[in-house]
């Protein structure tokens, strides 16, 4: 009853530095902040672009993928998903911006870095019960500026490592729904990836009954603007 009312849960998994600039942040989003999300992302598998899972060197990654903004494709950034049915991407929604800009206030305190914070690409990534990623660095962005990682549905075993190798050090830590984890500083460049899901720890009131959500969100420090004046007959 008590731990009902005041989330020993959360008093149990208090909120940590990992390492210089990496946070994690346990039930950052309330339950029905995370179930809004799911019925968002509902709506962004289901196109223009569908979830698809990434074929990395020949081989196709077990986590399936819907990009917003800029659509990730190992291991570059462009508008149309010229690697699943050449569609444009959706925008990057305005509310994901105020997302991120919450998130690393809550990371790293207000201030000017968190205000300024403007996330262009969110790399959307469904795991079902065998779904695992590799150790991998997120480095196809031109920006260094942080990434924010929101997980929804079942929990997860997310290892988090060092800038220098896929091996030891690292710490194994696990992301449950509505945890908030954020990396920048000289953390932007750790190697990490996803061990395991653990199935059937989806909370009820999360909004997907199984399996588990992530969603990263990145600048990709790509400059828009060739794009825009390519057409010519700029004055
Ligand atoms: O699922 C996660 O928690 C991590 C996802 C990730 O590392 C990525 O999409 O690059
Ligand atoms: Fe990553």
């Amino acid at each position: 009853m008590t731990s009902a009312l005041f989330g020993d849960d959360l008093l149990e998994r208090p909120r940590r530095v990992v390492s210089p600039g990496a946070v994690h942040v346990p039930g950052w989003l309330r339950p029905e902040q995370q179930s809004w999300i799911a019925d968002r992302f509902r709506e962004w598998a289901a196109g223009p672009v569908p979830l698809r899972a990434a074929s990395v060197r020949g081989h196709e990654m077990s986590v399936k993928t819907v990009c917003l903004g800029w659509h990730w494709q190992p291991y570059r950034y462009s508008r149309e998903a010229t690697d699943v049915n050449g569609a444009r991407v959706l925008g990057f929604p305005d509310w994901l911006v105020r997302v991120g800009r919450l998130a690393l206030a809550e990371a790293y305190g207000e201030g000017e870095q968190a205000e300024r914070y403007t996330p262009d690409t969110a790399l959307v990534n469904l795991y079902d019960d065998q779904a695992r990623m590799g150790m991998h660095q997120d480095r196809d962005e031109a920006s260094r500026e942080p990434v924010v990682s929101l997980s929804i549905g079942d929990s997860c075993l997310f290892r988090f490592g060092n800038t220098e190798t896929r091996s030891k050090p690292y710490e194994d830590l696990v992301l449950a729904s509505g945890d908030l984890f954020v990396f920048g500083g000289p953390s932007r460049l750790a190697f990490h990836g996803v061990q395991k899901t653990f199935p059937g720890t989806a909370p009820p009131d999360c909004g997907i009954r199984s399996g588990r959500i992530n969603i990263t969100l990145r600048v990709t420090g790509i400059d828009d603007v060739s794009t825009r004046t390519a057409g010519r007959g700029t004055p």
